[in-house]
């Protein structure tokens, strides 16, 4: 399923965090949004997953625009990994990946057994299966994203959104994570602050600037060593990776340049299907 953000505007605290940003998600594309702390990342991702209205412009599933689809027909398409999430209540994990399957069932009736063995499923695929019975606030933050990964996997819909989804994850977890995003096959937007596993692991990149999208394309297109001065204030090094030739970022020091917004790279688009990898 393709996503559509076309002239989206969004505020929060009534004030404008998100200014005029298009962009196109190919069907089965993973595109990571880049940006620094406060760049307008989260606001952008719960507009366009419908958390938050947006102040102006459209978002579109396929053809349709966000605005025509009742919230079960949204829940049907797009599922949220939000980055905070107040879920300490005493849950069962079972229970709490199974409310991922609420927008395909027929009410409050009891789950059905593919439900259970969807929600297993996903669990095992995170490598979460031995937690199956375990009280969610129990659990570890890096256990806690696994399980919340799980139960947006379970509600097997064509577009995820995720917020941060690697935060507390060891390394071997964060590959398997952005790994199994890239097999699920479905179109992905995802907001990361690791510029190499950006980089290894998205088919494009949206840089965000002060709520300005000022960068988009192919991760080998985009990231070089003026964009990340611009817009993180970081001097780099950037080296082609051996094997892949993806870039790969070392970093430096703090550059002394003044903030200000990067206006660095004509915006280019990613065509549908197209991978770099
Ligand atoms: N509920 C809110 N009320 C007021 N301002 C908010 C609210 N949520 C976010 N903001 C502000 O909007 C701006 C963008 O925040 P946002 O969370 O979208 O950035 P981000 O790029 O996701 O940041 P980070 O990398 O730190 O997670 C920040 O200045 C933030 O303080």
């Amino acid at each position: 399923m393709r996503v559509t953000i076309e002239n989206l505007d969004a505020h929060r605290g009534g004030r404008r965090i998100v200014t005029d940003v298009s962009i196109a998600v190919p069907s089965g594309t993973v595109l990571g949004l880049l940006g620094p702390n406060g760049s307008g990342k989260s606001t952008l991702l719960r507009a366009v997953s419908g958390i938050d209205a947006p102040s102006a412009g459209t978002v579109r599933y396929d053809e349709t625009p966000m605005t025509a689809l009742t919230r079960r027909q949204l829940a049907q398409r797009v599922a949220v990994m939000a980055q905070e999430h107040s879920e300490e209540f005493e849950i069962p994990v079972l229970e709490l990946v199974l409310l991922g399957r609420i927008p395909h069932g027929r009410g409050f009736g009891r789950d059905s057994e593919s439900d259970i063995a969807l929600a297993c499923d996903a669990l095992a695929r995170v490598g979460a299966g031995h937690l199956v019975n375990r009280s969610f606030s129990a659990l570890s933050g890096g256990e806690r994203q696994r399980v919340l990964f799980a139960r947006a996997l379970a509600q097997d819909t064509p577009v995820l959104v995720l917020d941060e989804p690697t935060n507390h994850l060891d390394i071997a977890h964060q590959l398997e994570l952005l790994d199994l995003i890239r097999a699920s096959d479905r179109t992905v937007l995802i907001a990361l602050h690791d510029l190499n596993l950006a980089a290894r692991s998205c088919d494009a990149i949206g840089v965000l600037h002060d709520g300005h999208l000022v960068a988009h394309g192919t991760p080998e297109h985009i990231l070089d060593t003026d964009l990340i001065r611009s817009v993180f204030r970081v001097e780099s090094t950037v080296v082609s990776h051996p094997d892949t030739r993806q870039p790969h970022f070392l970093f430096d020091s703090r550059s002394p340049q003044p903030a200000g917004r990067a206006q660095v790279h004509p915006l280019d688009s990613v065509q549908e299907g197209t991978t770099t990898r």
